[in-house]
C-alpha cells in the first residue's frame, strides 16, 4: 500500500487520539480524509477541520480517495454494519470494537479469506498491549498452555481506587468513566463482558478455536462488598478480575472470567489502575508478562497506529491455529475452588459443592469456600446475579486437569 488514507468512524475517547498520533507520527505516511460521527456539530477536546467531518457511512465508503477504514465507534451493531460493508467492498479495516469482533469474528474471518481483505484489531484486546500479534506470530506453535490477566482497565481502575485507596465504589467508577477508560454502558466493565469479549478474541489466537460469549462463565466485581475487601486483606492477597483461557490437557482448554484472589507473589498482583497485565504460560518458557495501559485514548490509538502501520506492508492476521490438525477442545468439566459471600440467597441449595473447605455464618454476611465444576457454576449463572452475592476465583492447579 502506498499513502495510507484514513477514513475514520468515531471521534471520542480513542478516536481523538487516533488523530492526535496519526499528526504526530512521521513516518506513518497515513493521512485522516474523513471522519464519520453521530453528531458532527458536537463540542469536542481536539479541534479538527469541519471540513472532515460527515455523518454518512456511504461518503467514506464510496470515496475512491479512501483506502483503509478505522473504526472506533460505540454502538457494536453500527459498528459490524460498518465494518463488514467495507470489508465487502475490499477495503481494509481497523478496529477496536471487541463487542463487535467477539460476537462477529467466524463470519468476519470468512469474509477476510473470501475477499482477500485484511482486518486488523489488536486495540481490541488489552489497549496498548500488543498481546493479539504476538500471540498470532511469536506464539505460532503448540506450546502454548495458558493466556491469564486484567484484561479490563476499568475494573482493575475502580479495584485499586477501592482496595488500596479506600475510595467508595460509585465515586470510583464515575472516574473510570471522566477518564475515559469505561464504555458507554459501564455495566460491560464491571460485569466482566469486557473482559469476555477479549478472551474470546484472544483464544482465537492463542488456540486457534472460536469460543461463543454465551458458552463462557463470567461474573463480574459489582457486588464486591467491604466484607469481601476485609477478608482479602486478612489473607493478605487482592482482588482481582481475571480472564483465562488454560489447556487443562492435550485434549482439552477451559476458559472463564471471574474475581480471583491474587496472592503477592504473581506478576498481576502488581497491576493496578488502569493497567492491564497478561501472563503467558508455555511448555518450555514457563511464564512471560505482558503490561501496559489497558484503556484510554492515547494508549488506545497507539495499538490502532501500529495496526495502520501494519497495513503499510500488507499484513494480514493469517489464523494460522485455526488451521491446526489436532486442537483441544472447550471444556467446562474442570473443578474450581471458590469463595462465596451470601446473605439472603440461599447459596447451599443452589450450587452443589464437590468439597466444602471452610464455612463462616456472620451477622453481616456469610461465606463458603469449596470446589466446585465450572458446569455447575454456567448452570446457575442466573442465580447467582443477587446484590447479596460475590463470587471469587481462589487459584489452584485445576484439581481435575488430567481428568
Ligand atoms: N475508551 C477506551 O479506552 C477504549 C475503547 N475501545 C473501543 O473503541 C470504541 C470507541 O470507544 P470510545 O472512543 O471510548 O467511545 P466514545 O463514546 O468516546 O466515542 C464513540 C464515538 O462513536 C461515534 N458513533 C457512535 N455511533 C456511530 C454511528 N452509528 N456512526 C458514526 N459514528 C458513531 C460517536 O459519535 P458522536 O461523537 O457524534 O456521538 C463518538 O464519536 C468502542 O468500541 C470501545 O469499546 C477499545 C479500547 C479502549
Ligand atoms: N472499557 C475498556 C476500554 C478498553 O478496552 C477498559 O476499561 O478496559
Amino acid at each position: 500500500m502506498s499513502k495510507i488514507k484514513i477514513g475514520l468512524f468515531g471521534f471520542g475517547v480513542v478516536g481523538q487520539g487516533i488523530y492526535e498520533v496519526v499528526r504526530k507520527a512521521k513516518n506513518a505516511n497515513a493521512e485522516i480524509v474523513k471522519i464519520c460521527v453521530r453528531d458532527p456539530e458536537k463540542p469536542r477536546k481536539i479541534q479538527a477541520d469541519k471540513r472532515l467531518f460527515t455523518t454518512s457511512v456511504e461518503e467514506i465508503l464510496d470515496s475512491p480517495n479512501i483506502n483503509l477504514v478505522v473504526e472506533v465507534i460505540n454502538d457494536p451493531d453500527a459498528a459490524y454494519d460498518i465494518v463488514k460493508r467495507s470489508m465487502l467492498r475490499g477495503i481494509p479495516v481497523v478496529s477496536g470494537s471487541k463487542t463487535m469482533l467477539a460476537r462477529h469474528l467466524p463470519e468476519l474471518i470468512e469474509l477476510q479469506k473470501t475477499r482477500h481483505v485484511a482486518l486488523l484489531y489488536d486495540a481490541s484486546s488489552c489497549g496498548s498491549i500488543p498481546v493479539i500479534r504476538n500471540l498470532e506470530e511469536y506464539y505460532d506453535n503448540d506450546l502454548l498452555l495458558e493466556v491469564k490477566g486484567i484484561l479490563n482497565g476499568s475494573s482493575n481502575y475502580i479495584l485499586s481506587r477501592v482496595f488500596d485507596h479506600a475510595e467508595p465504589y460509585a465515586d470510583a467508577l464515575a472516574q473510570a468513566q471522566a477518564l475515559g477508560f469505561a464504555e458507554s454502558d459501564p455495566s460491560f466493565d464491571i460485569e466482566g463482558y469486557d473482559s469476555l469479549f477479549k478472551l474470546v478474541i484472544i483464544t482465537v489466537h492463542a488456540l486457534g478455536t472460536y469460543v461463543a460469549p454465551e458458552r463462557i462463565f463470567t461474573y463480574g466485581i459489582s457486588t464486591i462488598h467491604d466484607s469481601d475487601i476485609r477478608y482479602a486483606r486478612e489473607k493478605g492477597v487482592k482482588i482481582k478480575l481475571v480472564a483465562q483461557v488454560v489447556k487443562v490437557s492435550d485434549e482439552h482448554f477451559t476458559m472463564f472470567v471471574m474475581p480471583e484472589f491474587v496472592t503477592p507473589d504473581k506478576y498481576i498482583y502488581s497491576v493496578d489502575d488502569e493497567y492491564n497485565g497478561v501472563v503467558i504460560r508455555g511448555e518450555c518458557y514457563d511464564r512471560q508478562f505482558m503490561f501496559g495501559k489497558g484503556a484510554g485514548s492515547l494508549p488506545t490509538a497507539s495499538s490502532i497506529l501500529s495496526d495502520i502501520m501494519a497495513r503499510l506492508h500488507d499484513y494480514r492476521y493469517e489464523y494460522k491455529k485455526m488451521n491446526y490438525v489436532q486442537k483441544p477442545g472447550y471444556t467446562t468439566d474442570i473443578t474450581l475452588k471458590v469463595y462465596v459471600r451470601y446473605k439472603e440467597t440461599d447459596i447451599h441449595n443452589i450450587l452443589h459443592f464437590d468439597k466444602i473447605r471452610e464455612q463462616y455464618i456472620g451477622e453481616e454476611s456469610n461465606y463458603v469456600i469449596g470446589d466446585i465444576l465450572l458446569s455447575e457454576l454456567m448452570d446457575k449463572r442466573s442465580q447467582l446475579s443477587g446484590r447479596d452475592v460475590f463470587l471469587a476465583n481462589i487459584p489452584i492447579f485445576f484439581l481435575n486437569r488430567d481428568r
